[in-house]
């Protein structure tokens, strides 16, 4: 596994190609019927680590088709939100995908149900080329040197997903000499493969270049017009270009929901992001009833503005 790196592609410059629209319909159309009842259905959901509470009571829907983004200042909870979702933190409440309940479930078995997430630093495997990590994503049940071998006939899950994500032209090349960018499409690839119904993405654009920018969105976009997917974002450019709808959170709970329009709009997001960072109001760690303490100082983020 690696961490991203912000340095250039190694590949030549005309091989970087780009999303080929044929094939992202060739393959969102494909799934069709079954994703139609899927949609992520989050309820009075809490996370509280050693006393202090991260995630206050949320509650959040996302249908499928939509494009949510979850935005707040640093210590929002957002993350903590997925990690809740996969099964990575500790968490009451009710989350659903699909009508199967996954708290309590181990993150393999949230994988199987169909969730799938990327995290802040691409986690691909380096020394693998690009098609045989996206093998390795496709055989879960498969024995690892089957799944290492070079195969005579690519799955067509795995072509696809090549095809979709734009990586068809690098898929020999080692996963470590890929761009940033190609690294994050190679991890929406990953899910893909998996048959992922709800994508969770972590900062998918940080560190991407305004054209990787414009082709991921592009590519969100398209995705989510038959899955569901969740972005977790600092990005408002970006939020601005492609979000259907945005939910924001502020000391662990939601502060305000709605178009883009319509949470620029709302004086309260106005407040958290300008407002409370320029005078310090907000900050301090408040005591609640049951003897927990909630955010002590989440400040806002310095790079992110709603307006
Ligand atoms: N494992 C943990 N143990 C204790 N506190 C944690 C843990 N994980 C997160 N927190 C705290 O929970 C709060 C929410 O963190 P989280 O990472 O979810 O915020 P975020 O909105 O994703 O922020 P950022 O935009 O900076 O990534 C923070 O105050 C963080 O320090």
């Amino acid at each position: 596994m690696s961490e991203h790196t912000d340095t250039g592609p190694v590949v030549p410059p005309d091989a970087t190609g780009s999303l080929d629209p044929e094939a992202l319909e060739a393959v969102l159309a494909a799934p069709g019927e079954r994703f139609r009842h899927d949609y992520l259905e989050i309820r009075d959901l809490r996370v509280v680590f050693d006393g202090f509470v991260a995630v206050d009571g949320v509650d959040l829907t996302v249908t499928q088709g939509d494009l949510r983004f979850l935005i707040g200042p640093n210590g929002a909870g957002k993350t903590t939100i997925v990690d809740a979702i996969t099964g990575l933190a500790p968490a009451t409440g009710s989350v659903q995908f699909g009508g199967v309940e996954l708290l309590g479930r181990a993150s393999h078995k949230v994988v199987r149900a169909g969730v799938g997430r990327t995290f802040q630093t691409a986690s691909v495997f380096d020394e693998l080329t690009v098609l045989q990590n996206l093998d390795i994503a496709a055989g879960a049940g498969r024995r690892p040197w089957t799944m290492l071998r070079r195969r005579q006939v690519v799955p067509p899950e795995v072509e696809a997903a090549l095809e979709t994500v734009g990586l068809t032209h690098v898929r020999d090349l080692p996963a470590g000499v890929l761009a940033h960018g190609q690294k994050q499409w190679l991890e929406i690839g990953m899910l893909l493969v998996q048959d992922a119904r709800l994508l969770l993405l972590d900062e998918p654009v940080a560190g991407m270049s305004q054209a990787e920018r414009e082709e991921t969105g592009l590519l969100l976009q398209r995705i989510g017009e038959q899955r569901t997917v969740v972005v977790v974002e600092h990005d408002m450019e970006f939020l601005r270009s492609f979000a259907s709808s945005v939910t924001v959170l502020h000391q662990g709970r939601v502060l305000s929901e709605g178009t883009v329009a319509q949470v620029q709009a709302d004086p309260r997001v106005v407040e958290v992001y300008l407002g409370s960072g320029a005078h310090g109001r907000g900050r301090g760690a408040a005591a609640q009833t049951d003897g927990t303490t909630s955010h002590p100082g989440a400040a806002p983020a310095a790079s992110t503005e709603v307006e």
